[in-house]
């Protein structure tokens, strides 16, 4: 007589974190995370604009919903990619073991979360708050990015993969200061982006 072992576990599902300010999202967040979603064999990436970014606090930030509009329109075209509220709909400063803790939370445990950041975020990473738990929440991956050094030195041994991705040289910075003196985007942000800039009047 055979004994039926039932079916098979379902695969875990494997999720990555693309944490940003966003403003405005860029070709070289979507290239890194495709670049991730690639190589780690993601099933999505879950884009997450931050609310209150505190370590941006002496700059000019634009509105979270525009923050938010603008990568829903970048990402719309990847079915693996998606937007999440959870850090524009939580009030305070945005920090990235809630992030985790609530992206924990809507997931359930049957998933492995990758939080993947650029080297220069990820330089600055025992800066955030609760450092020591960051690492027991997901797996992080830190990507490269034209003129930053990108290392683990100070981390935990295993807590963080390093990959090079495609260099893109564009920053966030550099494209509001490029819409101010009237400079294009285009091809930098999605063509939506462009427009959506245009639109609202951002960076003028
Ligand atoms: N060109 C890029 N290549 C690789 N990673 C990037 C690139 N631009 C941003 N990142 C990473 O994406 C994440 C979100 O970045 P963020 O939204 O702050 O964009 P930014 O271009 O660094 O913005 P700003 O110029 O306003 O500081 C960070 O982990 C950052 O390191
Ligand atoms: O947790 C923190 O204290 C913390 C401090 C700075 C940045 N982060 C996260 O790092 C990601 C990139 O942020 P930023 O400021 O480089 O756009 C985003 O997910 C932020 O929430 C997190």
């Amino acid at each position: 007589m055979s004994v039926d072992a039932g079916s098979p576990p379902p695969p875990v599902r494997r999720v990555g974190i693309m944490g940003g300010t966003f403003d405005p999202v860029h070709h070289g967040h979507l290239v890194a995370a495709s670049e991730v979603a690639s190589r780690f064999v993601l099933d999505e990436v879950v884009f997450v604009p931050a609310g209150q970014p505190w370590q941006k606090a002496g700059a000019t930030v634009s509105p979270a919903e525009d923050r938010y509009l603008m990568t829903v329109i970048a990402t719309a075209s990847n079915p693996r990619f998606r937007v999440s509220r959870v850090d524009i709909d939580r009030p305070g400063p945005t920090y990235a073991v809630d992030t985790l803790r609530d992206l924990r939370a809507e997931y359930g445990p049957d998933v492995e979360l990758f939080f993947i950041t650029g080297a220069d975020a990820l330089s600055r990473i025992l800066s955030w708050r609760e450092p020591e738990h960051l690492f027991e929440l997901a797996h992080f991956i830190g990507v490269t990015r034209p003129g930053f050094e990108l290392s683990d030195d100070h981390l935990p041994e295993d807590a963080v993969s390093l990959i090079e991705v495609p260099a893109m040289s564009i920053s966030s910075t550099a494209c509001r200061a490029r819409v101010a003196i009237g400079d294009p985007v285009w091809y930098l942000v999605p063509d939506g982006v462009v427009q959506y800039i245009a639109k609202r009047h951002l960076y003028r």
